[in-house]
């Protein structure tokens, strides 16, 4: 008998379209994102992968000139109707770049920050919450005799790491990662690749990467984008596998981008 898993929708979009001034960078752009899985998103440079990933936070308001068509719904409420409570989102939606980029204050400071923007004060809740989030990131036993030291001294994996551990800081229900290991090497990538494995069983994990290999063995879904275009989203081991466009097959074998 086949077993039936229930699969929850965290995000999907209907129709997204979005213009920087007069540049369209979606277009159509229709997506499902799942619980507790990590979706890849892959495409060639300037597809729109960073756009869409900032969509999801509404981060790409920042922008100047922005016009956004469509719908994007987070956990059923449609995201950009203009009451949504933007503040919530931030805390429910954690981001991490391409570039670590941590607070220019110690590590402990830097986790507790998010906690005490939320009002905790007690110190003790601090502590523990500073202990567990570094733990979920792996980056605890480094750094637990040194929580005072500034944290712009930790190397670049461990600061990725720390920019990690501040977003599990505030309890998240998902992760962006944007290219967060494109500055990293092989070691320090593989162990985010580890965290990313492991986190995914509380977190839904949405990942930018330029790397194949990485979408291959760190995701469930992975999605396509080709000129503001999804072309297609699937398990990634069926797109991987059997691609059903041409230009996916082109990109995945390495025939351009
Ligand atoms: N702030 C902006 N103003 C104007 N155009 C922009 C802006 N940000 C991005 N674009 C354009 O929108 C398109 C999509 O950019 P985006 O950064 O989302 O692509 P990407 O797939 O993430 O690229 P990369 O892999 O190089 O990071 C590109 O043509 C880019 O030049």
């Amino acid at each position: 008998m086949q077993t039936l898993v229930d699969v929850k929708e965290v995000y999907s979009t209907e129709g997204l379209s979005l213009w920087y001034d007069k540049k369209q960078a979606l277009k159509d752009v229709n997506v499902s994102i799942f619980e507790k899985q990590v979706t890849a998103i892959i495409g060639p440079s300037g597809c729109g992968k960073s756009t869409f990933l900032k969509t999801l936070n509404r981060m790409v308001e920042l922008e100047p000139k922005i016009t956004i068509k469509g719908r994007i719904s987070y956990r059923g409420n449609n995201l950009y109707d203009k009451h949504y409570p933007v503040e919530q989102l931030r805390h429910r939606v954690g981001m991490v770049f391409q570039k670590a980029n941590p607070f220019p204050k110690s590590i402990y400071n830097n986790i507790a920050f998010g906690p005490r923007l939320r009002g905790i004060k007690n110190k003790q809740l601090l502590n523990e919450i500073v202990e567990r989030s570094l733990k979920q990131a792996a980056l605890w036993d480094e750094v637990r005799d040194k929580l005072n030291q500034d944290a712009n001294r930790l190397s670049g994996g461990q600061q990725q790491r720390l920019c990690l551990a501040r977003c599990l800081a505030v309890d998240p229900d998902v992760i962006l990662m944007d290219e967060p290991t494109s500055a990293l090497d092989p070691i320090a990538t593989a162990k985010v690749e580890e965290l990313v494995h492991q986190l995914k069983q509380q977190y839904s994990i949405i990942i930018v990467t330029h790397n194949m290999e990485q979408a291959k063995r760190v995701s469930d879904q992975t999605a396509f984008f080709l000129n503001g275009e999804l072309i297609e989203q699937r398990k990634t081991s069926e797109l991987f596998a059997k691609p059903f466009h041409k230009e996916t097959a082109d990109y995945i074998s390495g025939r351009f981008g």
